[in-house]
């Protein structure tokens, strides 16, 4: 195991872009959402500086590409709708799981750490999309951007499951991608880890000063 998990006893994990390269799908829900309201379609390249915060921030963020300014709360409801039922119909289609990211995963929860999901991703996509990678099983939490009445950057998700498992912060950990999961991890009191391959509206994550950055997750594991 990494020296980073000395004395550690939670393990949190970020989902998109940190286990699952799931871009190719969303942006393809994003782009038929705009199409059903007759807006032009982003490109995916758009579409993956714009994950992070969520699903309303994801559609709110392709409409004020397309329209050069805000969206109105009707067509921001409409999108977002379309959004929810194209993601939902197709969550797994081009989705694939970064390397290395089951080995960890497995030698992570045999080794006895409970292991939790905090995402910002609506709940409802996260038991579908990890029962499709047979890895649901794996985890004691899964909690989404709409579970709690706040998602990251904010730290409540994380201090919500350390607290449901009778765990200290600073026996935390959390892991992901995005300057969001640092910032919750901070502000959380736990050890944070990131990695570099996924989405951080594309700037460095080394901006965020991560306790450790590693390329894989099996650098937790070995
Ligand atoms: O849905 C998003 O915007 C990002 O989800 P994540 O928190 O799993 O990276
Ligand atoms: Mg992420």
């Amino acid at each position: 195991m990494h020296a980073i998990l000395q004395g550690k006893r939670l393990i949190a994990f970020d989902l998109d872009g940190t286990l699952i390269d799931s871009v190719p799908d969303l942006a393809i829900a994003v782009q038929r959402s705009l199409s059903d309201v007759g807006l032009p379609a982003p490109s995916e390249e758009f579409v993956r500086d714009w994950v992070g915060n969520g699903a309303q921030v994801l559609v709110e963020r392709a409409l004020t590409w397309a329209l050069s300014e805000a969206p109105g709360q009707v067509l921001q409801t409409t999108a977002y709708e379309a959004f929810m039922r194209h993601y939902g119909a197709a969550p797994n289609a081009l989705t694939r799981l970064y390397p290395g990211v089951r080995t960890a995963l497995h030698d992570l929860h045999k080794a006895g750490y409970p292991l939790v999901l905090i995402t910002n991703k609506p709940e409802r996509f996260i038991a579908p999309i990890l029962s499709h990678f047979d890895l649901l099983s794996l985890f004691t939490h899964c909690i989404g951007g709409d579970t709690l009445a706040e998602k990251k950057p904010s730290p409540l998700p994380l201090l919500h499951v350390a607290q449901q498992l009778d765990i200290p912060p600073s026996a935390s950990v959390m892991v992901g991608d995005s300057r969001h999961d640092i910032a919750a991890g901070k502000a959380a009191g736990f050890t944070t880890v990131a990695l570099p391959y996924g989405y951080n509206h594309g700037e460095p994550i080394e901006h965020s000063q991560p306790d450790l950055i590693i390329s894989s997750l099996l650098a937790l594991t070995e």
